[in-house]
This record gives C-alpha cells, structure tokens and sequence, in this order.
C-alpha cells in the first residue's frame, strides 16, 4: 500500500551562500501491505516526522520514489497532492488540530462540506460515523467542551469521514491520559481489523508501538528492526537499510 524507495532527505540550514545541508534519513526502503499497522519509533530528532511528511508529501525528498496504493507521488505537484491526500490518506495529530469555533458534527462533517455533498447525505454519515467512533452523544460539543479522548476522537472522524485507505499518525496519543490512550489504541486497531484501513503510527510510547504487526526504528538515518526492546515479543521483520 505504502512504498518508500531509497528514501533520502537533507535539509538546508544557514543563509544564502553560507548553506550547509544536514542528512538526515540516508536510505530508507519501507514497504506497508495493505491492512498492515507498522509503528515507526526513533529518538527526538531521528526524522521520523520527516519520513512521515515525505510519505504525505508536505516535503519533497532529496532523493527516493514514494508509491502509494500503486501511484507513483513524488512528482506529484501540491494540487495533485491535496487531491491524492483527500482520496487516501487522514491524518491523526497529538493537538488533534479540531477548529475551534466548529461542533463535533461540524468539525466532522467538513471535508464532505468541502467535497460539495448535500446536506442530508452529510448528515448520515457523519451521525454514523460519530456512533460508530462512541461520540454522538457530543455531536453539538465545541472543542473546548470535550475531554481530549474525545477531541481526538473528533478529529479521527474527521480524518476518516472519507473514508481514506491509510491513516498516518503522529503522536497520536501525545496528549492523552493512559486511560484514553488505552481507548484510542483499541479504536486504532479495531479500525484496523474491522475496516482494513492500513496504519502507520510514529510514536516515543513503547505502548503505542506495540500495537504494530511491526516496529520500525530510524536510527541515524537508516531503518532498524529494534529487536531486543520490550516489543520483542512480536514478530518483527528486519528492513535492509
Ligand atoms: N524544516 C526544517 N529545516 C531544517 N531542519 C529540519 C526541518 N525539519 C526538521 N529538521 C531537522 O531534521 C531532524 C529530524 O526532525 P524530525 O522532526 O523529523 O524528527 P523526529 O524524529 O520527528 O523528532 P521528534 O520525535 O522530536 O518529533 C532534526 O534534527 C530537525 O532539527
């Protein structure tokens, strides 16, 4: 579903004619099946937003091809991308990025309102899709009247009101309690099994990583199988860097 191909991206820091360019992903090679979860763990600064970004194109790579549900994207240009992005890809942030000033339902339903569907057929999905995610009852609940399970919660209706084949998450449970990250794991994987929807999840929590059929560390710049941390018990596979 997902195929990362030689991945390389640097970055350029400093001023004009005093460049320098910092590496930081040499190399990736990461392919996703369909139905899969794949957690990706690394230390602070590792580049795991920044494979996460290439993988979503909000960053272009320095070198590598990205292929998704069997597109070639990395030429794509920001239009064909926002396009693609709709038709495949939500997203899950750690600040769940809910507009403010929008209800649950409203926050919802709002990439059906930008796709021009009718009200009435944006208004049963997106009651479906509240009931089905546990929330219907704070249809009507601005952001700040919600717990933060809950705003999450909102804002993976939100991602999946579309009904994307991938969902990316950074951090997804970042800004949650233990209690309602143990919620949001179980909505993840239940997502997983019973839609199919491939996932993967960047993450520090050893706990979120271990909802993954795999981990993946980036460890200076390359992708490592990290046997021998607390999720060994799960079948891991090894990525040649
Ligand atoms: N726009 C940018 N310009 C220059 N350097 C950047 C930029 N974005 C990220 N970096 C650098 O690239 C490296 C990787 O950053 P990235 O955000 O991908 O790491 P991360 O593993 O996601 O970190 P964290 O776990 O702290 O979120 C860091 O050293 C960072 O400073």
């Amino acid at each position: 579903m997902i195929e990362l191909r030689q991945i390389e991206h640097a970055f350029t820091l400093g001023r004009k004619g005093n460049e320098r360019r910092v590496p930081v992903l040499r190399g990736i090679d990461l392919t996703i099946r369909q139905g899969e979860i794949v957690t990706l763990i690394g230390r602070s600064g590792s580049g795991k937003s920044t494979l996460l970004h290439i993988a979503s194109g909000f960053i272009r790579p320095t070198n590598g091809r990205v292929t998704i549900a069997g597109q070639d994207v990395t030429d794509y240009g920001e239009g064909q991308w926002a396009d693609f992005r709709r038709r495949y890809l939500g997203f899950v942030f750690q600040n769940f990025q809910l507009i403010p000033s929008m209800t649950a339902f409203e926050n919802t339903e709002l990439p059906l309102v930008l796709q021009g569907v009718p009200a009435e057929n944006r208004r049963k999905q997106t009651t479906e899709l509240l009931e089905k995610l546990g929330i219907a009852a704070y249809a009507d609940h601005y952001p700040s009247e919600l717990s933060g399970g809950q705003q999450q919660r909102v804002g993976i209706a939100r991602s999946l009101i579309l009904n994307p084949p991938v969902l990316l998450a950074d951090e997804p449970t970042g800004s949650l309690d233990s209690e309602n990250e143990e919620q949001l794991l179980q909505l993840l994987q239940s997502l997983n099994r019973e839609h199919g929807i491939t996932l993967l999840i960047i993450t520090h929590d050893d706990k979120v990583a271990s909802i993954g059929n795999r981990t993946m560390r980036i460890e200076d710049g390359q992708l490592v199988s990290p046997a021998g941390t607390p999720n060994e018990y799960r079948k891991l596979e090894v990525v040649k860097p």
